[in-house]
C-alpha cells in the first residue's frame, strides 16, 4: 500500500518544473498526458465514434490537441473547438496546436450534443479566477447534452486546491489526471464533477515537495500505528475510555459513542453518568460499565485515577456553562481526549478561550470532531470573536478550515461530511472518500467519536486514530448500505478489522 499524494496546483507547477529541470521537456510531458487521455478516451469509446475536444488558451488545452491528435489518428471523427485560435497559443500549447495540424472551431460554435464523447481541456491546475461568458455557455451546453465526458486533469471549471465550482464547472463521467491526483479530485463538489479518477504516470515525481502534505485517507496513513493486541496481554494493557453522557432522555449518544469505543478495541468503556440518568443508562447497558459523576469536581476527582486514560465528551450534554465546565474538567485532567458536538457549541462566540484551553501544554492529543456547522458557531459565533477565529471559518476550502482550526486549537480536526477532512496542528491533512450517503443518520458521528477515543484508549497517536476511525467508521457504513442506522456501525467494525489485521 502507498501513500497517497494530493498535489495543490503551486506544488504540481513545482513538481512539473523539476521533471523538466531534469531533462525531460515539457512538450513531452504533454505528450505523455495527452496520450493518456487519449486511452482514457479509447476506453470510454472502443468503437470509432464522434469526439468533441474543447481546448482552453493553457497546457491543459495543449494535452486536448495532442489527445485530438491521437485519436484522429486511432480513427475517430475528432472535431477541436478552441477558445484561442492556435496561431495566439504560446510555448508548448501552440506546439500542441501545431501537431494537431487541422481545423479548430471557435468555442461558441461547439456542439456537445452531435459528440459520442466530449473531451474537456480547457482548464486544469492553472484555473486562475472564476469563468465568466461563453466559456460558461459552453459548459452548460456540455452538461446539458448528456453525453459522456473525459475530462483531462480536472474538471474545468474546479478549482483543483479546493474543489469548488469557479463560475460553472464541467460534469464528467471520468477524469486523467497525471502524476497524483489533487485535492480538488476528493473534495465536494469537486468529487461529484470529476467522476471516476484515473491517475497517468507521465514520469512527474510527487514526493519531496515543500508545503502542505495532504493525503487521501487509507491504512496507509495509519495502519502502521495501529495498536496490536499482546498475546500475553489482558484487558487492562488496552486502555479504559469514559464517556460522558447526558441527562434522562440524552443517553443514547454516549451509549453509541462507548459502543463504538469498545468495538475498535478498547480493553474497558465506561459510560460516566448523573445519578439521575443512571437507571436508564444501567437497563441499556452491559459490557460496557458505568461511574456515576454528578459535577465536573467529581469528574476531576475520578480522574485522579489515570488508568482512565481516554475521554470523549459532546453528544446529548447540552449547550452552555455546565458543559463548558465538564470541557474544562477533560481538559485540565490530560488525557487523550475527543470533543465532539455541544462540547464545542458550547463555546460558541468563544473561540479564544477555547483555544486557549485547548492550548495549554498537555501530553496527551485532543481531537475535535465538529461537522461544518459546529466549525462556524465555534469560530464564527454568534458574540464576541477574534478575526483569526473568523478568518479560519470563512475560508472557502474545507481543507484550509480544517487546517486552521487544527493549528488555532493545537488540536486535530475531524471536519466531518462526504469528504471528511482529518488535519493536524501541524498542517498536514488527510481526506477521506471511502464513505457512503448512508453514514449521514442519527447518532453516526457519537459513534464516530467513540471509535477515535477507542483507539487513543489503546495508545494510537491521536492523528492516526482520528483518520483511522473516519476510514473504519466510513468502511462500516458503506458495507452496510441502504438501512444503516447508527447502532450498525460499532456492529460492522469487526468484519472491517479481520481485513485490516489479517
Ligand atoms: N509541464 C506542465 O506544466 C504540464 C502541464 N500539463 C497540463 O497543463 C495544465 C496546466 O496548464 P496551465 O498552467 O497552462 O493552466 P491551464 O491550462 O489550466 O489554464 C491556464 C490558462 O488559462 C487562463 N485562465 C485561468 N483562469 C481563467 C479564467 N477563469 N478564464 C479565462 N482564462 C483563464 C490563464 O491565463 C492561462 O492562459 C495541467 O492541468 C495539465 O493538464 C500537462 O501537459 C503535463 C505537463
Ligand atoms: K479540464
Amino acid at each position: 500500500m502507498r501513500m497517497q499524494p494530493l498535489l495543490n496546483s503551486r506544488q504540481m507547477r513545482e513538481a512539473d518544473r523539476r521533471t523538466i529541470e531534469n531533462g525531460t521537456p515539457g512538450f513531452t510531458l504533454m505528450l505523455r498526458a495527452g496520450e493518456a487521455a487519449a486511452d482514457a478516451a479509447c476506453r470510454m469509446l472502443p468503437q470509432a465514434g464522434r469526439v468533441l475536444v474543447l481546448c482552453g488558451p493553457g497546457n491543459n488545452g495543449g494535452d486536448g490537441f495532442v489527445a485530438a491528435r491521437i485519436l484522429a489518428d486511432r480513427g475517430h471523427r475528432v472535431t477541436v473547438a478552441a477558445m484561442k485560435p492556435v496561431a495566439d497559443l504560446s510555448g508548448d500549447a501552440a506546439e500542441a496546436g501545431h501537431l494537431w495540424g487541422e481545423a479548430v472551431c471557435p468555442l461558441a460554435a461547439a456542439d456537445p450534443a452531435g459528440a459520442d464523447l466530449v473531451v474537456d481541456a480547457l482548464f486544469g491546475t492553472g484555473l486562475a479566477r472564476d469563468l465568466q461568458g461563453e466559456v460558461v455557455e459552453a459548459i452548460a451546453r456540455v452538461n446539458g447534452a448528456g453525453r459522456p465526458v473525459l475530462a483531462i486533469d480536472v474538471p474545468s471549471g474546479i478549482d483543483a486546491d479546493t474543489g469548488l465550482v469557479r463560475g460553472a464547472a464541467v460534469k464528467a463521467e471520468r477524469t486523467v489526471t497525471f502524476a497524483c491526483r489533487k485535492p480538488g479530485h476528493l473534495l465536494y463538489p469537486g468529487r461529484a464533477h470529476a467522476g471516476a479518477v484515473e491517475v497517468a504516470d507521465i514520469g512527474v515525481s510527487c514526493m519531496g515537495l515543500d508545503g502542505p502534505a495532504v493525503h487521501a485517507n487509507g491504512p496507509e496513513i495509519w495502519l502502521p500505528a495501529f495498536p496490536r493486541i499482546d498475546p500475553a496481554g489482558h484487558k487492562y494493557d488496552r486502555g479504559h475510555a469514559l464517556v460522558l453522557s447526558g441527562g434522562p432522555g440524552h443517553t443514547g449518544a454516549a451509549r453509541l459513542a462507548a459502543r463504538g469505543a469498545l468495538r475498535a478495541g478498547a480493553g474497558l468503556v465506561s459510560v460516566v453518568t448523573s445519578a439521575r440518568a443512571l437507571a436508564v443508562n444501567a437497563a441499556h447497558l452491559t459490557a460496557i460499565m458505568m461511574r456515576v459523576c454528578d459535577d465536573p469536581d467529581e469528574f476531576s476527582d475520578l480522574l485522579t485515577d489515570d488508568r482512565f486514560n481516554a475521554l470523549a465528551l459532546g453528544p446529548a450534554l447540552g449547550v452552555g456553562e455546565a458543559t463548558r465546565r465538564w470541557v474544562e474538567a477533560a481538559l485540565e485532567a490530560d488525557r487523550a481526549t475527543v470533543l465532539d458536538a455541544d462540547a464545542l457549541t458550547s463555546f460558541s462566540g468563544m473561540a479564544e478561550g477555547f483555544a486557549a484551553l485547548a492550548r495549554a501544554p498537555r501530553e496527551h492529543p485532543v481531537v475535535l470532531t465538529p461537522h461544518e456547522g459546529e466549525l462556524r458557531r465555534l469560530l464564527a459565533g454568534p458574540g464576541e470573536v477574534s478575526a483569526e477565529a473568523r478568518e479560519i471559518a470563512g475560508r472557502p476550502s474545507k481543507l484550509d478550515r480544517a487546517v486552521g482550526l487544527a493549528a488555532f486549537a493545537n488540536a486535530i480536526v475531524v471536519l466531518k461530511g462526504a469528504d471528511t477532512v482529518v488535519a493536524s496542528p501541524e498542517g498536514s491533512a488527510v481526506i477521506n472518500e471511502n464513505g457512503s450517503p448512508y453514514l449521514g443518520t442519527a447518532g453516526s458521528g457519537d459513534v464516530l467519536g467513540g471509535i477515535v477515543a477507542g483507539l487513543m484508549a489503546q495508545g494510537m497517536p491521536g492523528f492516526e486514530a482520528a483518520a483511522c476511525a473516519v476510514w473504519m467508521h466510513a468502511e462500516a457504513g458503506a458495507r452496510f448500505g441502504p438501512g444503516l442506522i447508527a447502532e450498525d456501525i460499532p456492529e460492522g467494525l469487526p468484519a472491517v478489522l479481520r481485513d485490516l489485521l489479517g
